[in-house]
């Protein structure tokens, strides 16, 4: 049996059984962070976060526009590095060195930024076929027929076949956004981040987008939701992160944690949040 939380940080779990000491490998943290402090451009962005992020779990970072959210994705992604200090860990699936392309083939990221790079002609196939190469597009990349085949497959469980040989460009925002998410599976990644993923959808759009995204942290994916949007938080999440300032603002599951006066205090306005089945939503602006 693989026990679905580790009960140390080494990663191993020593379980007394009938006075047999029995070893079990599990899964490391998906993240384990202490101490990262981010500075761009001589300005201290994150100020020493701290956040253990458990391989099996799904959460959402929720938090006002400029309060760090995305930042927080580029120093998981490593494109931002945390400055040096005592007490410093930077650790993504166990590991503190990564090889950035090795990392890219266990994260699958998805952005608005990510879409509007697809601006020259081509089709939703290649678009996923590019996420072998983390490349925008496809140009001398040589395909093979298991990489077609993983596409194949790909449009089939996004239910997006009939759209493979359409140009992004003439695709509406919601289909566009469903090939970056066959994108970012095509190495089966172990954790999939959605930075503000529903920007510009329309209510058709985001049902087909959350269903997707159901159907994916079904199979065991993780999700990491960055977002300003309750109803970004689809019921596979169980807790959430608020952000604010660059710093962590409140982090627990989200029964706790969505509440009228702490998302209130988030966003520094009056809120009332209604919660509808599985779904939470916000309104009072
Ligand atoms: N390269 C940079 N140089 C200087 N300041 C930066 C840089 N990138 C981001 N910032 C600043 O850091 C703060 C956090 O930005 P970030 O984009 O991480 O926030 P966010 O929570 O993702 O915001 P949004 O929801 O609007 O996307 C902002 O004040 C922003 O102006």
């Amino acid at each position: 049996m693989v026990l679905a939380r580790p009960a140390s940080a080494t990663g191993i779990c020593m379980k007394d059984n009938n006075n047999a000491m029995d070893t079990q490998t599990v899964a490391p943290p998906l993240l384990d962070f202490a101490n990262v402090t981010i500075i761009r451009e001589r300005k201290e962005i994150l100020h020493s976060l701290s956040l253990r992020v458990e391989s099996g779990e799904n959460i959402a970072i929720l938090g006002p526009n400029g309060s760090g959210k995305s930042t927080l994705i580029r120093a998981i992604t490593r494109e931002n590095y945390p400055v040096l200090c005592d007490g410093l860990r930077f650790r993504i699936m166990g590991n503190e060195i990564w090889h950035v392309g090795t990392l890219r083939t266990m994260l699958g990221i998805v952005s608005p930024e990510l879409q509007s790079r697809y601006n020259r002609e081509t089709t939703g196939r290649d678009v996923i076929l590019s996420g072998f190469f983390s490349s925008i597009g496809l140009f001398m990349h040589e395909i093979t027929p298991e990489m077609r085949e993983k596409a194949c497959e790909i449009l089939e469980f996004l239910e997006i076949e009939h759209l493979a040989d359409r140009q992004m460009t003439r695709m509406s925002t919601g289909e566009a956004r469903r090939f970056l998410i066959g994108r970012a599976l095509v190495h089966d990644p172990k954790a999939l981040i959605l930075d503000e993923p529903t920007t510009g959808l329309d209510l058709h759009a985001l049902h087909h987008f959350r269903s997707a995204i159901r159907k994916i942290a079904a199979s065991g994916t993780n999700i990491i939701m960055v977002t300003h949007n309750l109803h970004d938080i689809i019921p596979e999440i169980s807790r959430v992160v608020l952000m604010k300032d660059g710093r962590f603002f409140s982090d627990g599951p989200k029964e706790e944690i969505l509440k009228d006066d702490i998302i209130g205090g988030l966003f520094d306005v009056p809120v009332n949040i209604r919660k509808e089945g599985d779904w939470y939503y916000a309104s009072g602006f």
